[in-house]
C-alpha cells in the first residue's frame, strides 16, 4: 500500500471533495478551472495563463507519460512553456504512479513536489466538472491533512500580469523584420513560432513603452488573469495603432486590442479550456479545432465601426478574434501556437509576417 495523505477540495459554495496527495504537501487556493484535453499537463502547469488557478484535468489518467527535462536552447524552454509551474494545483480522477514515454525525465508527482505545488486524485472529476458548469468557475481550497487550513483566493483581483511578465527587455532570433512582442505571460512557443519565421524578436515588459522602439510589426502575448489589470499595455497598444504597423494579439492579446479598440470584455461562466474548440473564420465556411485555455471574452457586439469579428466560437457562438477593417490589426483568442494541442491555426503567424 502506498502512503498518501488525504487531501480536500473546498469550494467557496461549501461543496467538499476527498483525494489523495501525490504532489507537494501544502494547502493552497486559487480559482477552480476545468480543462477537458486529454494530454498536456507539462504545458498547461507551465502556461503563466494558469496563474493563481487550479486545474482540473478531466481526462481520467495524470502522470502516465511523465515530466519533459527542463531544457533550455537559447533562453527559451525547450519542451515546456516557461521556466516554472504557474498553476496553484493540479486535480486528476487517477495519478499513475508509473510513467513511460522516450522524453520523459522524472515523474510528474516528483516535479510537482520539487516546485512546490500541491497534486491531488480519486477526485470525481466528471462530478466535479459538472458542478463547475452548472455554477460557473469557483474559488477553491485544497486541504492536505495536517497542513493546516488557508484563506480563498481570488486571482482576478491582483494583477497577474505584472506578476509573471519579463522585468527586463530580451532579444531573441534574428532577422531582417523586428517584432517587439509584449510579454504578458508569454508561452514559450509563441517565441519559438516568431524566431522559426525568421524574425528578430524583442520581448519587452508588459508595461514597457515599446513606442520608442523602431519595430516592424506588434505582437500581444497571452497572460494570466483579469485584462481590466494590464491598462498600461492597453495605452501603449492604442498608441501603436496610430503608426499602421501591424499589430497581432493572441488570447490575453484578444482581450487588450479588443479594449485598445474601445470594446468591452466580460468573464464566461466556465471559459474555454480544452483542445477541441471549433472555431469558424467569419466570412468562410472554414472552420478550424483549436487549443484554448480562457476565462474572459470579448463582448463582439461592442466592437466599434471599423473593427470586425474574425473568429467565432462554433460551440457558444462567443467572439475568438477580431480584426480592423482597414489596417493590418488582427487578433485570436484561441492558441495558434498550441503547446500543447492541435496546430492546425499556427498558419495566422504566417498570415502576420506577411504583414511586416
Ligand atoms: N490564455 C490567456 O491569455 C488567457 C487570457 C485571460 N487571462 C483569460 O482568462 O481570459
Amino acid at each position: 500500500m502506498r502512503q498518501t495523505k488525504k487531501a480536500v477540495l473546498i469550494l467557496e459554495d461549501g461543496t467538499r471533495f476527498e483525494g489523495k496527495s501525490f504532489g507537494y504537501e501544502a494547502s493552497t487556493s486559487g480559482e477552480v478551472v476545468f480543462n477537458t484535453a486529454m494530454t498536456g499537463y507539462p504545458e498547461s502547469l507551465t502556461d503563466p495563463s494558469y496563474e493563481g488557478q487550479i486545474l482540473v484535468t478531466t481526462y481520467p489518467i495524470l502522470g502516465n507519460y511523465g515530466v519533459p527535462p527542463e531544457r533550455e536552447k537559447e533562453q527559451v524552454s525547450e519542451f515546456l512553456e516557461s521556466d516554472h509551474i504557474h498553476a496553484r494545483a493540479i486535480i486528476a480522477q487517477d495519478y499513475s504512479y508509473d510513467h513511460s514515454h522516450w522524453q520523459a525525465a522524472r515523474s510528474l508527482g516528483d516535479w510537482l513536489k520539487e516546485q512546490h505545488i500541491p497534486g491531488i486524485y480519486d477526485i470525481d472529476t466528471r462530478a466535479l466538472t459538472r458542478h463547475l458548469r452548472e455554477k460557473g468557475s469557483m474559488l477553491g481550497k485544497i486541504i492536505v491533512e495536517g497542513c493546516g487550513d488557508v484563506e480563498f483566493y481570488d486571482p482576478n483581483k491582483e494583477n497577474l500580469v505584472a506578476k509573471v511578465s519579463t522585468r527586463q527587455v530580451e532579444t531573441h532570433g534574428d532577422g531582417d523584420k523586428t517584432v517587439v512582442l509584449v510579454d504578458c505571460g508569454v508561452k514559450h512557443n509563441i517565441i519559438r513560432c516568431l524566431t522559426r519565421r525568421g524574425v528578430k524578436v524583442i520581448l519587452v515588459p508588459w508595461d514597457y513603452d515599446f513606442n520608442q522602439i523602431d519595430y516592424d510589426g506588434l505582437f500581444i502575448s497571452n497572460g494570466p488573469g483579469n485584462p481590466d489589470m494590464a491598462q498600461a499595455t492597453v495605452d501603449n497598444i492604442r498608441k501603436a495603432m496610430d503608426t499602421g504597423k501591424p499589430i497581432c494579439g493572441i488570447c490575453m492579446g484578444n482581450q487588450l486590442l479588443s479594449k485598445a479598440a474601445g470594446a468591452s470584455i466580460y468573464k464566461l461562466k466556465y471559459g474555454h479550456r480544452s483542445h477541441n474548440q471549433p472555431v469558424r473564420r467569419i466570412g468562410t465556411d472554414k472552420c478550424f479545432v483549436t487549443s484554448q485555455n480562457h476565462g474572459f471574452a470579448v463582448d463582439s457586439d461592442t466592437l466599434p465601426e471599423e473593427w470586425e469579428t474574425l473568429f467565432v466560437n462554433m460551440n457558444d457562438g462567443t467572439n475568438e478574434g477580431i480584426r480592423h477593417k482597414t489596417k493590418p490589426f488582427f487578433s485570436a483568442q484561441f492558441h495558434p501556437e498550441a503547446s500543447s494541442g492541435p496546430k492546425d491555426t499556427e498558419f495566422l503567424f504566417d498570415e502576420f509576417i506577411s504583414l511586416l
